[in-house]
């Protein structure tokens, strides 16, 4: 298992060994112990899967503390482009966005902090598989709109399929204001 600094505290990139033989392969996507030994104690309860038609976008979502999750996230089939920003306060880079490409080919993976808005961009139909440290709090649920200005993320979707619930998400600068109220 290979674990890629990405420049951002904590937020790292996962590339398992695959075995692979004439039947296919194999990969280990999460063993606790090679995990702690590579540095991450992250404590996972919850493993959520969503499939995604190609031109879907999630996101950017995050829930408020005590709630927020990190997350291990992962493309078991097609390919997304995963997009987080970090919005812990304080941080040195607050505000940066930081995207990967995650595939069924690579087999990569991504560990997300608590403190980031994550979403993604399906590129092709995909099936999403991802693990959270924190259980699902519907009323501790906030988010950034996909389109903010001011991050101007490049999902790689020019008319990205959003759900009714993402297509109200506050500005950037909305969402700070909000945050300081309930951090
Ligand atoms: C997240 C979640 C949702 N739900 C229910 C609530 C809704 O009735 C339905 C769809 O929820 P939502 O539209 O929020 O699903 P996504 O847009 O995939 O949300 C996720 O998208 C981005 C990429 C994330 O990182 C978060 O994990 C999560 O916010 O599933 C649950 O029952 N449990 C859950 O943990």
């Amino acid at each position: 298992m290979e674990v890629k600094e990405t420049g951002i505290e904590g937020l790292v990139e996962i590339i398992p060994a695959v075995f692979s033989d004439d039947r296919g392969f194999f990969t280990e996507i999460y063993n606790r112990q090679n995990f702690v030994k590579s540095g991450i104690t992250t404590e996972f309860v919850q493993d959520n899967l969503s499939y995604s038609v190609k031109g879907v976008v999630r996101g950017l979502h995050l829930q408020y503390p005590p709630h927020a999750q990190a997350k291990l996230v992962r493309a078991v089939k097609g390919r997304v482009l995963d997009t987080v920003v970090d919005i812990r306060p304080g941080s040195d880079t607050f505000g940066k966005v930081f995207q990967c490409e995650l595939t069924d080919k690579k087999n990569n993976a991504l560990l997300v902090p608590a403190g980031f808005a994550h979403g993604f961009a399906a590129l092709e139909d995909s099936i999403f598989l991802y693990k959270c440290s924190s259980h699902y709090a519907h009323e501790f649920e906030g988010g950034i709109c996909w389109n903010d200005p001011e991050l101007a993320i490049n999902w790689g979707i020019e008319k990205p399929i959003i759900s009714e619930k993402d297509s109200k998400l506050p500005s950037f600068k909305d969402f700070q204001s909000n945050f300081n109220k309930v951090s």
